[in-house]
């Protein structure tokens, strides 16, 4: 979910620039504009670095100036899992699933609900393995190599896990089962010459320092890629075309600063297009500069972070957990991307938790105070 700033600056903006067009435009909010907002405050809410419940429920739209202008609508049907051909015995499964999930999101289901902890059906989970990573590997692609060249294989599924950690040791371990040779792209990394003290960060912070830097949502100094992996963008290149932060893609070409790739979800499917180096910098640091990294603006997406499947649809789901899940809503994402039930497997590889069909949900449900439907507001989609 977007910061409520991002409503709030938009609000003014409008508020601004349409107050010597339309009459009492200042007054009115988005300057009597109408705004659509589509979300679920299950979901993630916004990601604020280091920051306290009291905090991400602060910056959540509902707690802006704007919320009571709102008005609320409720969608009925879960339409990732409706399937128009079924039988009213798999619609009735459907509708357990779907109940479940709503639980979850809701918070208000719970095996122990002081320790947060949720206990999932036996069927989803995979407890008993000598490897977890491999395990959930071969759980989700079990026929890999027989398959990876079919770009259907990888649109349709995908491992979920909490930490990006822990996403770079899976994607490693997955693309090497790829029979093809790696290319290495490597980043050209500076400071901003606007940043602060310019004439000594070439001292205090050398070249090879910079490279070594990692950060959440901008790529590695060193990726290394194979023809016929799934890769996403990190950045809105052009959303006209459909390449848009979070599109994915499977590499066809790999030049030598540039590469090739087939658009394998969201709009323009199946398109080739080719994605250059662009320069990007981090969003939050704890450095005192900011770093200009010109990469690919791509990463492997065999496995991806929960916060990153927000939006996707998959055929099969692995959520991987090499340690609780830690904040709202990461367990009802996770496990509502699937498309069926059967698609969902679970590992639950902390070591501190001895049953392994119990997993953390974590759910403010503070959030919910402030979002009453109107009366007349539920909506078929
Ligand atoms: N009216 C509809 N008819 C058929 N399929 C639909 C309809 N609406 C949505 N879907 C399908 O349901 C899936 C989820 O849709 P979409 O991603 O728009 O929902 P969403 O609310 O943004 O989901 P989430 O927020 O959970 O990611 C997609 O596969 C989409 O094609």
């Amino acid at each position: 979910m977007a910061h409520k700033y991002c409503f709030e600056a938009l609000d003014r903006s409008l508020r601004d620039i349409l107050k010597d067009k339309y009459e009492d435009s200042i007054n009115k909010p988005f300057g009597g504009l109408t705004v659509v907002c589509g979300g679920d405050f299950r979901q993630i809410l916004p990601v604020i670095p280091k920051s306290t419940k009291a905090d991400i429920i602060d910056a959540s739209l509902n707690s802006s100036y704007l919320w009571p202008s709102f008005q609320v609508y409720e969608l009925t049907q879960n339409m990732r899992l409706f399937n128009p051909n079924m039988s009213s015995t798999e619609a009735a499964k459907i509708a357990s699933f779907d109940e479940w999930l709503l639980q979850i999101g809701n918070g208000s289901l719970y095996d122990d609900k002081e320790k947060e902890l949720i206990r999932l059906p036996a069927d989803l989970c995979i407890t008993s393995y000598e490897d977890p990573m491999k395990s959930i590997i071969q759980a989700i692609y079990s026929t890999f190599l027989q398959s990876y060249s079919d770009p259907t294989y990888f649109k349709e599924r995908a491992i979920l896990t909490p930490t990006n950690d822990m996403v770079h040791e899976l994607n490693e371990m997955i693309m090497d089962i790829i029979p093809a040779e790696a290319r290495t792209y490597l980043s050209s990394d500076g400071i901003c010459k606007a940043s602060f003290k310019t004439d000594q960060n070439d001292l205090l912070y050398p070249t090879e320092f910079l490279n070594n830097l990692k950060f959440s949502g901008v790529p590695n100094h060193n990726i290394q890629l194979k023809v016929g992996a799934p890769i996403m963008l990190l950045r809105n290149l052009n959303q006209g075309d459909g390449l848009c932060n979070g599109t994915r893609l499977i590499v066809t070409n790999l030049g030598k600063w540039s590469i090739r790739a087939d658009i394998i979800s969201g709009k323009n499917i199946g398109t080739n297009v080719t994605i250059p180096r662009i320069i990007m910098s981090p969003n939050e640091s704890r450095w005192p500069f900011k770093l200009n990294r010109r990469q690919l603006p791509v990463t492997t997406c065999f496995a991806m972070t929960i916060n990153k499947s927000q939006g996707q649809s998959l055929k099969h789901v692995g959520l991987f957990l090499h340690k609780q899940l830690f904040t709202h809503g990461q367990a009802y994402v996770a496990m509502s991307r699937v498309t069926t039930r059967e698609g969902l497997t679970i590992i639950n590889a902390d070591d501190e938790v001895e049953d392994k069909t119990l997993i953390k949900n974590i759910v403010y449900r503070e959030i919910f105070q402030t979002i009453l439907p109107s009366t007349q507001s539920s909506v078929q989609p």
